[in-house]
């Protein structure tokens, strides 16, 4: 079956968009897998597709899915993606709930909604303190997908973050943000995440990471979060909401075979 796509990215983290709101394509979990693959398929860190809503205020309804098959609740970068590509600063029914966009010339806006702390909202294996977790003394919150963030030396992405994102603190897994503050207004971020690895960027891990360096006093609700990929804006509104700004590219589109 030949399944036409966009091709996006965020900051370097990159998708395949398919659009299935005229023709549902039939993507089970091994057609998913192959076309993430990097040698075998397309290629790339997460599988979006995109159908009609079914809530109303709803403009798309959107899906994510890793590259291991597994789907995400959440995807700040490639939501930014579906707001670029649908146009005219759609609300987004996500698997984490309605959330509104904004559009300010090259720049998107993405309400990511509110993050949750408790621990069976994460989901932990058993009760902790989500602010100081017996795990490398991560901090975890829900931004509609599990994410831990270890405040210190980033460069443990690659060495800790494949053995934290499997830990059975984490019955669904995780996503694993290594932050470095720079300042009250800044910080450094890398994320290893849960079904894809390190990525070059990951929104819904600097919304996580941002939520976390408040709840524990280290950064003011707005900060710049830099990435390998580059920088993104979030803000932890004092209603509790949490937006995320920045850009997103269409690279080419295409048909597989
Ligand atoms: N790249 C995405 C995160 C994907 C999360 C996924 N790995 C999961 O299983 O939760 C972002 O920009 O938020």
């Amino acid at each position: 079956m030949m399944i036409a796509f966009t091709k996006m990215h965020g900051l370097g983290n990159d998708f395949i968009v398919i659009d299935g709101r005229e023709n549902m394509p039939a993507l089970d979990e091994a057609t998913i897998r192959r076309l993430c693959n990097r040698r075998f398929g397309i290629g790339c860190d997460q599988l979006v597709l995109l159908s009609a809503p079914t809530l109303a205020g709803a403009d798309v309804g959107v899906r994510f899915f890793n590259p291991d098959g597994s789907e995400a609740g959440a995807c700040g970068n490639a939501s930014r993606c579906v707001a670029w590509l649908v146009g005219n600063a759609p609300t987004l029914q996500t698997p984490a709930g309605l959330l509104p966009t904004q559009q300010n010339g090259s720049l998107i806006t993405v309400n990511m909604g509110k993050p949750r702390f408790e621990s069976g909202d994460i989901p932990l294996s058993h009760a902790c303190d989500t602010l100081h977790l017996p795990l490398q003394d991560a901090a975890a919150c829900s931004m509609g997908n599990p994410h831990a963030t270890v405040f210190g030396d980033i460069t443990r992405a690659e060495t800790l973050g494949p053995a934290m994102e499997t830990d059975p603190l984490f019955p669904e897994r995780a996503n694993i943000g290594f932050a470095e503050i720079i300042s009250r207004s800044h910080m450094r971020l890398r994320v290893w995440e849960r079904g894809a690895g390190l990525t070059l960027a990951c929104g819904s891990g600097a919304c996580a990471a941002v939520v976390n360096a408040v709840r524990r006093g280290l950064t003011e609700r707005s900060c710049t979060v830099t990435m390998d990929g580059g920088d993104l804006h979030i803000t932890w509104l004092e209603n509790r909401d949490v937006l995320m700004a920045g850009p997103a590219m269409t690279v080419f589109y295409g048909t597989t075979v």
